[in-house]
């Protein structure tokens, strides 16, 4: 399980995080949600190291992670898809799975077929450059790309931010699929409420920085989600 706990987190002298604590358990999808701003981002940014903390605790299966960098939190099985998604644009479908060798040990450097069978697109783009990919199938292949690393835990950021619905339902299967197969834990944030009801275990909101409600998926009270996301 990774357990955030009393993590702030600043820019300067501007706090993005204050006093945030979640946890996401194993076999669990654990979905934050919050609109533009109020430190989603910044979350995921803390627990896979790209940014230092100022205060606070983040562990996972009992290891402190604190002053870890994101390679090393990497091969304790933290994989990222990140905002935006970052493909290589240069390099094909192929060598961007590929960059997810790094964590691994020699004898785990391959691709799993799982990745295909999930997102058969990838397949059949392989040679493919990354930049010519769309916007959909490029989260596709960034979520492959962390499944290559063989995470423990999965962490996305905004995984339906500018893409079409029916590749929305593609990618709420695939983190389903990965959920009841693997046992991973899943850590998500989003802006999408229907997306995050339907998938997720357990939701947290976040505004201004903090967390304003925790509690299972079937009893958020979605009037008050949605005052929260709104601007
Ligand atoms: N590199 C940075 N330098 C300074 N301030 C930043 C930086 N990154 C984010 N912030 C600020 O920190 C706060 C939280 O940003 P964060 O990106 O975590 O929010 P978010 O909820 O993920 O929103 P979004 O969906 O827009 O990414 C915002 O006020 C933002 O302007």
């Amino acid at each position: 399980m990774l357990t955030v706990n009393n993590v702030n987190l600043h820019y300067g002298a501007a706090q993005a995080l204050r006093g945030v604590s979640l946890t996401a358990e194993m076999g669990k999808i654990t979905c934050v949600l919050g609109r533009n701003g109020v430190g989603k981002s910044s979350l995921l940014r803390a627990v896979t190291g790209q940014h230092a903390i100022s205060a606070g605790t983040i562990s996972f299966q009992n290891e402190t992670l604190n002053g870890l960098p994101p390679y090393a939190r990497a091969k304790h099985g933290i994989g990222y898809v990140p905002q935006g998604r970052e493909i290589f644009p240069l390099l094909t479908v192929q060598e961007n799975l590929q960059s997810g060798y790094a964590p691994l040990a020699r004898k785990d450097k391959f691709i799993p077929e799982d990745i295909f069978n999930l997102f058969p697109v990838l397949k059949s783009m392989l040679g493919r450059r990354g930049g010519d990919l769309s916007g959909g199938q490029q989260q596709q292949l960034a979520i492959g790309r962390a499944m290559v690393t063989r995470p423990k835990i999965l962490v996305l950021d905004e995984p339906t931010e500018g893409i079409q619905p029916s590749i929305i339902k593609d990618i709420g299967r695939a983190i389903r699929y990965l959920r009841d197969s693997t046992g991973m834990a899943i850590l998500l944030v989003e802006q999408y409420l229907d997306f995050c009801r339907e998938l997720a275990d357990q939701v947290y909101i976040m505004d201004r920085g903090e967390i304003v409600h925790e509690g299972p998926a079937e009893t958020l009270d979605t009037a008050e989600a949605r005052r929260h996301l709104t601007v």
